[in-house]
């Protein structure tokens, strides 16, 4: 069943070794963050005052509540959707059908942790589950990928990811081998991408503010920041939801351990950093600071939205009036490129608002400690990784028209400075 093209992909994030290493380092990573936040010194770069005992870490009242999410998640998954949209042509030239509510998911656990509270659910206790949780996504995170490993043996040639498939089971296994994985009509990628770690982000985000205002009266402004930035870009995701189908993680990467991790366990637990944070260690903030971190979070994400929704729309309609009259280059597969408007700015116009964004998320927390700022960091090297995946695969797909494309527009993210 091994894809031909699959074996001749170049090895990417190091091979075999890398992957093995990286299964390794990342969830080391990201409990080495929850037991630093915690702790006094707070220290990114120091080791945690003390390892947990293994009771702190497992706890069946932890394993209950995240299946009873990811239930209650699928659940909603499952619901009439207002739309059904198709995703990108696939190798057979078959296109799959997606629904698209996860902006209705957002809404209704709103009201069901809303109706909760009001029932006298102690949001805030969640904040002492953090550790228990994130052990049982992890070992989620791996069991569903060895299951998603072994259901792809069974797949035919062409629903695999163009990586992934090396024959290297280690590194198959963290890359992914099957490309859109589905039980029935049931997508795992997409459900994952977007769903139970997104909304569980600003979940445990709304926790650490909850458990802020019994510890201290009232939730700290840095909170109030934190929690309102991240709410947006949480609900703009799922409300662009659509738009996730051109990622390279839809069409591009297979579904293994790098994104159901990712996705169940780094995104909730390791992007609540910054509230987490706050909890133990509260800063003061100032109106007039507050004032200017929120104008460059409004900055960040109006290049964000603006650079997403220029390709989006021109993707989906080249002569629709908001985007038919930027300058083109054309390509050898019929598709077009921009070379003016956001596009014409750097090459990942959409990056740069994001990596905005992300210094807004931080800046709330002050500047006497690095490790709010681990986002920040992890998310530079991450999108400088990923630019670089892409770049190679627009070469891939357009050739010399890309090669005219950098010409034209030689920045990659920083206007003349990367
Ligand atoms: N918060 C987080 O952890 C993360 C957030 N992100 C965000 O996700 C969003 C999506 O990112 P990502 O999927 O990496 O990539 P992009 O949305 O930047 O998409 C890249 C693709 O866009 C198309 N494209 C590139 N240049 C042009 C052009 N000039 N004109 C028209 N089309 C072009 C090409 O595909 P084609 O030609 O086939 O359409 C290319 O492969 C970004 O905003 C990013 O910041 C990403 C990763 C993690
Ligand atoms: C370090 C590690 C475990 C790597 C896996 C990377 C994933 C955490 C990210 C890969 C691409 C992502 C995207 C989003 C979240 C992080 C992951 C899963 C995203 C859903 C965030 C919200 C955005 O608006 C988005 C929808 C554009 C974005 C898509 C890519």
């Amino acid at each position: 069943t091994m894809a031909p093209q699959g074996s001749r992909a170049p090895l990417e994030f190091g091979g075999p070794l890398g992957a093995a290493a990286l299964m390794l380092l990342l969830p080391a990573t990201m409990f080495h963050l929850l037991l630093v936040a915690r702790s006094g010194p707070a220290r990114l770069l120091g080791l945690p005052p003390h390892l947990p005992a293994p009771a702190a870490l497992w706890s069946p009242g932890a394993l209950l509540l995240w299946l009873t999410w990811l239930g209650l998640q699928a659940a909603f998954y499952l619901l009439p959707a207002r739309k059904m949209a198709e995703g990108q042509e696939l190798k057979d030239q078959s296109r799959l059908r997606y629904p698209i509510n996860g902006f209705q998911a957002l809404v209704l656990t709103a009201l069901l942790v809303g109706l909760g509270v009001w029932a006298g659910l102690p949001l805030g206790m969640l904040t002492e589950m953090l550790l228990p949780l994130a052990w049982v996504a992890t070992l989620t995170a791996f069991i569903f990928s060895l299951l998603l490993y072994l259901k792809a043996l069974m797949a035919p040639a062409s629903a695999l990811a163009p990586g992934g498939n090396s024959g290297n089971p280690v590194y198959d296994f963290f890359l992914g081998r099957e490309l859109n994985p589905r039980f029935g009509s049931f997508d795992c990628k997409y459900f994952c991408e977007l769903r139970p770690g997104l909304i569980g982000w600003v979940l445990i985000n709304l926790a650490l503010l909850a458990q802020e205002a019994e510890l201290r009266g009232r939730p700290s402004l840095a909170m109030w920041l934190v929690n309102g930035f991240q709410l947006l870009y949480v609900g703009d995701a799922l409300w662009h939801e659509e738009a996730v189908l051109t990622t390279m993680d839809i069409t591009h990467d297979g579904f293994g351990f790098m994104l159901a991790f990712g996705d169940l366990a780094w995104v909730p637990f390791t992007y609540s950093l910054q509230a987490q944070f706050l909890l133990y260690h509260p800063q003061p903030l100032e109106l007039p600071t507050a004032s200017v971190i929120c104008l460059v979070n409004a900055v960040g994400y109006y290049i964000f939205r603006g650079a997403n929704s220029q390709k989006n729309t021109f993707r989906k309609n080249p002569s629709d009036p908001r985007v038919a009259g930027l300058e083109t280059i054309s390509t050898a597969t019929g598709r077009q490129l921009l070379v003016s408007g956001w596009w014409g700015m750097v090459r990942h116009p959409n990056y740069l608002g994001d990596l905005i964004m992300a210094l807004a998320w931080s800046l709330p927390c002050g500047v006497s400690h690095l490790l709010p700022y681990f986002y920040l960091l992890y998310f530079t090297a991450l999108l400088v990784h990923r630019e670089a995946r892409d770049e190679q695969q627009c070469l891939q797909k357009y050739g010399l028209a890309w090669r005219e494309y950098c010409r034209r527009v030689p920045y990659r993210i920083v206007p003349y400075i990367y």
